[in-house]
């Protein structure tokens, strides 16, 4: 250890000392309770010397609340010496007196996560969980409270506190009087269960550790009423992007784990997403982390399927190869070549309109609405993409590989069986993020796994993200979201103005129609909140000078800036590119693909589609106005496909908090 933080270590010892000895004179001169709780009640007192504010009922008596940079705590109190087993009792009590507090702090903004209850075991020494409350040992207590993360800073503490004193009945603030102070040249002996080397070691732990963010304690209210709300049947939140949706989608996943003895499932499409939601939720809201279950939808599906004993042989290069011979076979010569001549189109018929609805009868596709499908398709069109679809399934089962649809329409029929057998959900509540990317079998599933039970469903999402092609309506998946268990968020925390009007300007003449069936223009009207941000123009005559200004703009940026910087790309073929470049500039890359979500220094590298859901400090976009080929110039399947990209970049702009990068390549001047 450093003279300097031994120096420090000694200093703390010293104090704490004194401050325990202070305590401890002053419960024993108040009186209250038996030996073991004034014990508590000391180290609670020690804390109050130390940044935290104790409230205690009037007559000395009921639970206690604690508040400090780590939280609100709601405390009990159990002279226990000598009995083993937890007091259940107790429990019910300290439930609803946490209620109570989660109730009176909402209207400041605060999460219900930010309230935990806490029962402290006089005369033990033990630290673990029963349900939600976490039980802590009188030798636990202190050092555990002070070595949690700092939530709260001094002057919302104090703003807090001063609230519940106001706002719980017969409740008054203790605080350690500094009169009381001891002899300090006097070595005090402290009682055998005050652990004075774990809690300095805590105090110490405590100033170490970082802050967490603002948003994982404090809401807007209203967002705090949705996160605590009962909803009678399955509810969606949408709203632009930035409004904070994810956000308040982790709080209600944290609050529903807190209220209920189940397991939470927290999907998305996204592979990534779900590592760096994880991370975010376990710094939130510990307690509750591995009651929730954090999963990409196929992943989860196959997973599912494996433990039922399902057999599952997903093979995307074999059923890439049957779809190439059925397309051999009977696409490239049929009538669908005048319509799009690329067989990628229609491969994305099969995937998310055909097997992504989970039609299995040409009648029902002769005549499905194709949402966000350009080109119109008659019936003899129709029929010669269904004759392609039968080759193509019939040349993936000779292969006996499945594909990922088929992943999703196994798990379903396995679900509905499931719930059936068993008469009840394996899961007590799902929460859906970016819902818009899943396909209607996949709602379907997500669906099945709650049905209609209170609080069970929860749809998050906004349909002007939409990065893949086709679409549905929740009223296809049978899904019923009446009066207000719709709801809109509608202001935007993250974007600076200048930004988000880059980005809205890219979509504003793309009206599309959500999930709910709601049109809704493309240039939307959104509330901002005051932030400042630019956006950085580049126009280069050649793609290496553009290269050469790319990576000039990422070395100016200030030590440290990297870990909160993304470049991101259109197309995988990109990716490439930029990932060389930067390797010889050596500039440290993360991939999108294995950030977490924990701070690492490097830029984060990925396609726009992979960051969905995220967002930086800085984003980097190259080249971001190129045309990729989007088939026959004029024709619907082109518009369709200009349509899509540019609801990617849409998405990728507006993942950009303070700095939106965007370089083009001009055309070289005419000589
Ligand atoms: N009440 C709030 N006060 C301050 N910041 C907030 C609040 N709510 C959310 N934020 C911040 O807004 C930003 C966007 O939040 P979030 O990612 O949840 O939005 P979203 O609607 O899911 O976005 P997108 O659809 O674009 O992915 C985050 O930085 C979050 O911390």
């Amino acid at each position: 250890m450093a003279a300097g933080a031994s120096q420090e270590a000694r200093r703390q010892e010293r104090l704490l000392r004194e401050q325990w000895e202070a305590a401890r004179r002053q419960v024993r001169w108040s009186g209250a309770g038996g030996e073991g709780e004034r014990r508590v009640l000391a180290q609670l007192l020690v804390l109050t010397a130390r940044g935290w504010r104790l409230l205690v009922g009037r007559a000395g008596s009921g639970d206690g609340v604690l508040v400090g940079p780590g939280g609100v705590f709601v405390v009990r109190v159990e002279d226990r010496a000598g009995e083993g087993g937890p007091p259940d009792e107790g429990a019910g009590g300290l439930l609803a007196a946490t209620k109570v507090a989660e109730s009176a702090v909402a209207s400041l903004g605060m999460s219900p996560v930010a309230v935990q209850p806490v029962m402290v075991l006089a005369g033990q020494s033990l630290d673990r969980a029963l349900g939600r409350i976490r039980l802590l040992g009188e030798q636990q207590v202190g050092p555990v409270l002070l070595a949690q993360p700092r939530r709260l800073r001094a002057e919302s503490v104090r703003a807090i506190a001063d609230h519940l004193e106001r706002v719980l009945p017969g409740c008054e603030g203790l605080v350690l009087e500094q009169g009381a102070a001891p002899d300090t040249t006097r070595q005090a002996s402290p009682d055998g269960l005050f652990d004075l080397d774990g809690l300095r070691e805590a105090a110490l732990e405590g100033a170490r550790r970082a802050p967490i963010e603002q948003w994982m304690t404090f809401l807007h209210p209203d967002q705090v009423a949705l996160v605590r709300r009962n909803w009678s049947g399955p509810a969606r939140i949408s709203g632009p992007a930035g409004t904070g949706k994810t956000v308040v989608a982790l709080h209600r996943a944290a609050h529903l784990a807190r209220r209920t003895t189940g397991r939470i499932l927290y999907v998305t499409f996204a592979n990534n997403l779900p590592r760096v939601q994880s991370t975010f939720l376990r710094t939130m809201a510990p307690a509750v982390a591995d009651r929730v279950d954090f999963r990409s939808l196929h992943s989860w599906a196959q997973e599912f399927l494996q433990e039922r004993g399902v057999p599952v042989r997903l093979n995307g290069d074999k059923a890439e190869t049957a779809f190439s011979l059925a397309w051999k076979n009977l696409g490239r010569g049929s009538r669908l070549v005048q319509i799009d001549p690329g067989p990628a189109y229609w491969r994305e018929e099969i995937d998310y309109v055909i097997k992504g609805r989970g039609l299995t009868r040409f009648e029902e596709y002769a005549v499905v609405v194709r949402k966000r499908r350009k080109a119109g398709l008659h019936r003899t069109q129709r029929q010669s993409v269904w004759e392609l679809y039968e080759e193509y399934e019939a040349r993936r089962r000779e292969r006996g590989v499945h594909d990922f649809n088929d992943v999703l329409s196994l798990a379903l029929g396995e679900v509905s069986r499931e719930t059936e057998d068993r008469g009840g959900p394996p899961y007590a509540a799902v929460v859906v993020d970016e819902v818009q990317d899943l396909t209607l079998v996949g709602v379907r599933l997500l669906h099945a796994l709650v049905g209609d039970a209170p609080n069970g469903l929860l749809l998050v999402g906004d349909g002007q993200q939409t990065v893949y092609p086709g679409g549905f309506r929740l009223t296809d998946a049978g899904i019923d979201i009446r009066g207000d268990r719709g709801q809109v968020l509608r202001t935007n925390y993250r974007n600076s103005r200048q930004i988000l009007d880059a980005a809205l300007a890219v979509v504003a003449d793309d009206a599309f129609e959500d999930i709910d069936g709601e049109p809704t223009p493309g240039r939307r009207d959104v509330d901002l909140t005051y932030h400042d941000g630019n956006v950085v123009r580049v126009a280069e005559p050649t793609a290496d000078a553009h290269d050469r200004e790319l990576v000039g703009a990422l070395k100016a940026l200030p030590d440290g800036a990297l870990a909160d910087t993304a470049l991101l790309c259109a197309s995988k073929w990109a990716l490439g590119h930029y990932q060389r470049l930067l390797a010889r500039a050596e500039i440290p890359v993360c991939q999108l693909e294995q950030y977490d979500g924990n701070p690492v220094d490097a830029v984060k590298l990925g396609t726009y589609r992979r960051a969905k859901g995220l967002e930086f400090k800085n984003v980097f976009l190259p080249r971001y106005d190129a045309e990729s080929a989007v088939g026959t110039p004029g024709t619907d399947t082109a518009r369709e496909r200009a349509e899509l990209r540019r609801s990617q970049l849409f998405v990728a702009m507006t993942r950009a908090r303070d700095l939106l990068w965007l370089g083009s390549v001009a055309d070289p001047p005419a000589r």
